[in-house]
């Protein structure tokens, strides 16, 4: 299970227990205490302290009438920090897939581009056409054993990010990971 996974998973543990359960208002209103405690760069632990402490009614009713305002503090506190919790786990992913020697990826493109064959060429520049336009969509290389498959996904590896932009490396075996730089497994980066 990857470290995001695990925190959806407490995060759907927390939200399923009794108080977020019942009181919709509440899952509402600790959401948008999340995300604007994001927007703002604020701790999400302060920011929902601050509105809990601003907010002593929901739709009319004190928040003692619902259940004690104590246990609501402490489940938006729990909720808010496993949400920073992910949002610190995406930005350090973001991060490693923005490390890489855009030098060395400059050169490798410069010097292997010219060397494409026919085919590799016309794959490679329609799959950056696509990144490029946005368009996206699916693409599946299908060549006998040896014949450049490798050294083409490398290349548009090196392509995106020689510009900044992420482009995962994902395999479904370890071995087949290693051959591509910064090649994972799909079930430990997802
Ligand atoms: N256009 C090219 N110019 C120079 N060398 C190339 C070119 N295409 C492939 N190669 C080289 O040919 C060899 C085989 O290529 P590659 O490993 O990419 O094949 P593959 O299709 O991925 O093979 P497999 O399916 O067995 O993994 C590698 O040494 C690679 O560097």
């Amino acid at each position: 299970m990857s470290q995001i996974q695990k925190i959806e998973a407490r995060m759907k543990k927390v939200r399923n227990r009794s108080i977020l359960k019942l009181e919709n208002v509440y899952d509402t209103f600790f959401r948008k205490a999340v995300y604007s405690a994001l927007l703002q760069n604020v701790p999400v632990r302060q920011k929902c302290a601050k509105i809990l402490q601003n907010m002593p009614t929901v739709h009319g009713l004190p928040l003692t009438n619902v259940s004690h305002p104590s246990n609501i503090a402490r489940m938006a506190c729990e909720l808010g920090v496993l949400v920073e919790l992910q949002h610190n786990a995406l930005n350090h992913e973001l991060q490693r897939e923005q490390q890489y020697d855009i030098i060395a990826l400059t050169e490798t493109v410069h010097t292997n581009v010219p060397q494409l064959n026919q085919q590799q060429k016309i794959a490679y520049n329609t799959l950056i056409e696509a990144v490029n336009s946005g368009s996206g969509g699916i693409y599946i290389f299908d060549a006998p054993g040896g014949i450049g498959k490798t050294f083409l996904i490398s290349l548009l590896l090196a392509r995106i990010r020689w510009r900044n932009d992420v482009a995962l490396a994902l395999a479904s075996s370890g071995i087949a990971a290693t051959l591509l730089e910064g090649g994972r497994t799909a079930h430990s980066a997802l």
